[in-house]
């Protein structure tokens, strides 16, 4: 019967999907242990990220090396390699490695801006919070995952379309945010129709065809709501941070807390909520008046144990701007400031 030493040898020989370095080198076989009377094997292996068809792939792996050298059954759990092995090899990845946004790698940052329901400006939100970042310094992409309501390339005021090189979709890049849009492969502005794997596909290959070079930052316009294509994409996200942006209205911050949950139960983290149109501010009186009530993004906070990020007014921006993008405030404008407020604050909670 196999020891103990040889299935080290075996499996550490194997490499780590990710790392792209032997399990032997990142020390990630982390338990053996053999049942002699069964002829089995368990081997508990820590890799780079767990839940990936890379995992399955070195699963297969694993078991085939142990079969071949005799051992009748084998069990394998996998875990996450700890931050600390991670960073170590954060320095000797690739640059391809280094810019894809899916390996753990990357530095990047998910950001999910979600909604329960249509209309509440979830997509202004997206829009303005990628460029308050980029306006702080940071390289910023945003991904329109609102795959059948796609509304970010308009709101961006974007008159161009994103090329292909060498089989890599370069994202059109505005007002410093590096953006692609279900909207720019669908003619016509036709209805798009299909779900299911064809979705997977997509948002998969915004993932991982999109040039996005290096970016500290990716954020993700959702589709609006708690249905069954929100709580898809949610599954098919990578970990993120989440924003879910509500209005004012006790009943609309009922229906966001859904959106609150969907999160939680995806294992995304709730970063915070914002509250779109939260009051008008009259040009005469200078009086605020809250016309779509009152009180709901507080609450809403509370009861997701998170932070009110911020509260925008009601307002258009300055249309009068050269650089016209229909949706997007100016710098000094003063919704332009709280989206700068709300950015600071984000990068004050994410990079700690
Ligand atoms: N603070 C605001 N003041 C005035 N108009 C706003 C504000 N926020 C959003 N809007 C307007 O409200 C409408 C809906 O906004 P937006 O498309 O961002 O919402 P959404 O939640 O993303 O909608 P959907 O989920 O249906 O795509 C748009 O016409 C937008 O310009």
């Amino acid at each position: 019967m196999i020891n103990e030493q040889q299935v080290r040898e075996l499996v550490g020989e194997l490499k780590d999907p990710f790392l792209h370095k032997t399990l032997a080198e990142t020390n990630g076989i982390t338990n053996v242990s053999i049942k002699e009377e069964k002829n089995h094997v368990s081997v508990k292996v820590a890799i780079a990220k767990t839940g990936t068809p890379e995992q399955m792939q070195l699963q297969m792996q694993v078991v085939d090396a142990l079969k071949n050298a005799g051992v009748e059954t084998v069990g394998i759990r996998f875990e996450e390699l700890p931050q600390e092995t991670l960073e170590q090899f954060r320095g000797t990845a690739t640059r391809a490695e280094a810019q894809d946004v899916l390996s753990p790698l990357n530095n990047v940052k998910f950001i999910s801006i979600a909604s329960g329901k249509g209309g509440v400006g979830k997509s202004t939100v997206s829009v303005n919070l990628a460029v308050a970042l980029a306006r702080l310094g940071k390289k910023v992409g945003l991904i329109d995952a609102d795959i059948y309501g796609f509304s970010v390339p308009d709101m961006m005021g974007v008159q161009t379309m994103p090329v292909v090189e060498e089989n890599r979709i370069i994202p059109v890049d505005r007002l410093g945010v590096k953006m692609i849009s279900m909207g720019f492969f669908v003619e016509d502005n036709a209805p798009v129709v299909w779900r299911g794997p064809m979705l997977g596909k997509v948002l998969d290959q915004f993932f991982r065809d999109v040039e996005w070079g290096e970016l500290d930052y990716l954020l993700l316009d959702l589709p609006p709501g708690t249905g069954d294509i929100a709580l898809d994409i949610h599954q098919m996200l990578p970990e993120s941070n989440e924003i879910v942006v509500t209005t004012p209205h006790p009943t609309a911050a009922f229906v966001a807390a859904r959106a609150g949950a969907m999160a939680i139960k995806t294992n995304h983290n709730i970063l915070g909520v914002i509250e779109n149109m939260s009051w008008f501010q009259s040009k005469v009186s200078g009086e605020r008046e809250f016309v779509f009530g009152e009180g709901g993004g507080p609450k809403l906070a509370e009861e997701l144990r998170t932070e009110l990020l911020g509260q925008i007014p009601l307002g258009q921006p300055d249309w009068n701007d050269v650089d016209f993008a229909p949706s997007v405030y100016a710098k000094n404008h003063s919704t332009g400031q709280i989206y700068l407020d709300i950015a600071r604050n984000v990068i004050g909670k994410l990079e700690k």
